[in-house]
């Protein structure tokens, strides 16, 4: 089989007769020829529409057209990428890195050199194709992309996942990791080893993944590839006597990065003959086509139109469309064990087909699944409600349309006399939290107050329940419980050694347990705390890098619940509870909170005709108190000297008005403050 364009001879730089020779035969089983794949472009104008939304990118519409239509130069090239190649020759790879060391620039610039990604489709970030990943420059959803690179005239054939950097979406990396055989180690030679470089090289090695150091960032003047390649060394263990030195930007080093994948990383094993098994590394809602779900074939062979069976969800459905990434999806019409692809099914929400189930036949079911399916469990929650009471329809359409793409997100609805309808919704961290926040304002035009984010507590009740309760205001009545549990994480920061003193304060001031302190090299220590979730999910992360003067980096992990004296935090104005304002605070914590709230919210509530207490209160007992004096009118302005007694009758019947006043009065909260109150309630949380 002879591929032979210009265009891969010129981004492989090959000489213009050259011809570059695809084996069709597998080494592992060299009878056995692979079937030659008819390759065809996507299938309808909607579904590349969508696409393009989805890519930002723009491909010719010709692209799109069926074989009859000729294939000009840079098409065939295109086509040519899909050819198949021996097992032997397929690579699957991830990049691991800690946020914003490269990742994405440098997956960028693989996708170009290998000419999967033409010059003039390339937009930055290719991989990170959602608005708001390429604005905030991190990556949220992980993608794949399939590319061709020769080496000493041989085809090899790529296949690239590139995952995110964020703690909140760690399970999205370990089932990334769980699909490739090796990992480029992508670190910053101007900064060195950060806390989430370390905790993806464990993920990486506890998946004995192949792992090639790469030092990136050298044509700052600060890099120093060899100080952080024996950092790495000493604390990794890792030999990166040969580490790769690049700058992803400048596209130095490129090459050899892509000739290090093929020699290091081992290929797939072949294991085409058993029952198919393929994991899920990936999912989105396309509206037009369902859910279209990446995977990574692990044994067997799946063909479009096969009946398919996802083991975790139980649900089957028949692949109406098989097909692999490039620069764009292209159907096949099958895919074998080790190659990496993406099935299309008429699939309604992705919660059918999450990240980390095992996709098999119906009708020869494998005996067991891959291992590391989890259910995604919500960590963080907080109540989302509309400013305007007549969004609250729009409301729930838009959450519903988000979850049919995001499993992780939960919500139900939830209402309060303060704010009206809305809905209680859970996330995996506070990044997620404020994506789905700000996706639901910018992309459904939605104005909301958000109250402050909680954890889920677990109540032990006196009658032997446990309950858990991530709602303030549904927590049941210190009587009627035992005690409550919350969450806690295992911390662990990673900082030069001068900023050690205000990281440790920071630490104990958010009720951390102080655990280890190592040094890792001769300026950086490692700080590890046992810290209560909810202490994290305020203002640590900020915290943190105000601290350390943007030099710390932390990594963290649930590590289970513990007991602790949690009580909650009430508001009441003139007497009445402001439900939203509820909070489960830390004993100790809740007399400032207490303070700080009464205090703020006597600046925002507008003075009424009579005097307001604002309390704060732990069940019946006011632990902090402020009071809105009332607004005086004066009902003496009409009497001329007069009688002392006259005046005297004046004043009683006033205060008797007010007494009444109050006793039938109710103080309007406006929003504004609402909204004041809670964003100093995740301050001070
Ligand atoms: N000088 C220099 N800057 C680089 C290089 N590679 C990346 N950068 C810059 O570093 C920043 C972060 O790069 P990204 O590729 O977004 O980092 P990332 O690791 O993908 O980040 P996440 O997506 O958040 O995980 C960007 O501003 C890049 O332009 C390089 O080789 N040299």
């Amino acid at each position: 089989m002879e591929v032979a364009t210009d265009a891969l001879r010129l981004v492989h730089g090959l000489p213009r007769n050259s011809s570059l020779t695809v084996p069709s035969r597998s080494p592992v089983h060299p009878n056995r020829l692979f079937p030659t794949r008819t390759c065809r472009g996507p299938s309808t104008n909607a579904f590349l529409s969508s696409r393009r939304r989805r890519h930002g990118v723009f491909c010719r519409a010709s692209a799109a057209g069926t074989q009859s239509k000729g294939l000009s130069e840079s098409e065939s090239a295109g086509q040519d990428r899909l050819m198949k190649v021996p097992i032997s020759n397929i690579r699957n790879f991830c990049i691991i890195a800690h946020i914003d060391h490269g990742k994405s620039t440098l997956a960028d610039k693989l996708l170009q050199m290998t000419g999967t990604v033409q010059k003039r489709e390339m937009k930055e970030q290719f991989l990170d194709n959602m608005d708001l990943e390429r604005e905030r420059g991190i990556t949220i959803k992980l993608q794949a992309a399939r590319m061709r690179f020769v080496l000493e005239k041989e085809p090899y054939c790529l296949n690239l996942i590139d995952t995110p950097g964020h703690v909140d979406f760690s399970y999205e990396v370990s089932r990334s990791l769980a699909a490739c055989e090796g990992a480029l180690l992508v670190v910053d030679a101007s900064q060195g080893v950060e806390a989430q470089t370390l905790a993806n090289v464990y993920l990486a090695l506890e998946n004995n993944l192949e792992i090639i150091p790469v030092m990136n960032k050298i044509d700052l003047p600060g890099a120093e590839p060899d100080r952080v390649s024996k950092e790495i060394e000493e604390i990794v263990g890792l030999d990166c006597s040969n580490a790769i030195h690049c700058s992803a930007k400048e596209g130095v080093g490129i090459t050899e990065i892509l000739s290090a994948i093929v020699k290091k990383i081992p290929p797939p094993q072949y294991t085409a003959e058993m029952p198919l098994r393929a994991l899920i590394f990936d999912s989105y809602y396309d509206p037009y086509r369902g859910v279209i779900v990446y995977f990574r074939v692990v044994d067997g062979t799946i063909k479009k139109g096969d009946r398919i069976y996802f083991m975790a969800s139980g649900k089957d459905y028949f692949a109406d469309e098989i097909g692999v990434m490039s620069s764009n999806q292209m159907q096949v019409d099958e895919l074998y064990a080790g190659e990496v692809g993406y099935l299309a099914a008429s699939i309604r929400s992705v919660a059918d087909a999450r990240v980390g189930d095992t996709i098999t036949h119906f009708g020869r079911k494998a005996n067991e699944s891959l291992p590391g399916y989890e259910e995604a469990t919500p960590m963080v929650f907080c109540g989302l409600f509309p400013v305007d009471a007549d969004q609250f329809p729009d409301l729930r359409d838009a959450l519903e349309k988000l979850q049919l793409n995001d499993a992780a997100l939960k919500f139900e609805p939830e209402s309060s006399s303060a704010m009206g309808f809305g809905f209680r919704c859970g996330f995996l961290g506070l990044l997620h939290m404020e994506i789905v926040q700000e996706r639901l304002e910018r992309e459904y035009n939605l104005s909301l107050i958000t109250t402050a984010p909680s954890v889920v507590y677990r109540v032990n009740c006196v009658n032997g329940d446990t309950l858990e309760c991530s709602n303030p205001s549904l927590l049941p009545e210190p009587g009627k419980r035992r005690f409550i549990e919350e969450p806690y994480v295992k911390i662990e920061m990673l900082t030069p050694k001068e900023y050690i003193g205000p990281l440790m304060e920071l630490g104990q001031d958010r009720r951390g347990e102080f655990k280890e302190m190592n040094y890792i090299t001769e300026n950086r220590a490692s700080l590890i705390y046992l810290l209560p979730l909810a202490e994290m999910v305020g203002d640590f992360f900020d915290q943190l890098k105000s601290r350390s003067k943007g030099y710390a980096s932390m990594e963290y992990s649930l590590v289970g619940y513990r007991e602790s004296e949690l009580v909650r935090l009430d508001i009441q104005i003139n007497g009445e509870l402001v439900e939203p304002l509820a909070t489960i605070v830390h004993k100790d914590k809740a007399y400032s909170i207490g303070r700080a709230l009464t205090k703020k919210l006597k600046e925002l509530i507008p003075r009424q005709m009579f005097k307001v207490p604002i309390q704060a209160c732990i069940g019946a007992k006011v632990i902090a108190s402020e009071s809105l004096s009332a607004i005086r009118k004066d009902v003496l302005s009409k009497c001329y000297g007069g009688d002392i007694s006259r005046k005297k009758k004046l004043l009683k019947k006033q205060a008797e008005g007010k007494k009444r006043m109050k006793a039938i009065g109710k103080v309007d909260v406006p929003q504004e403050a609402f909204m004041a109150v809670l964003r100093l309630e995740k301050e001070v949380l």
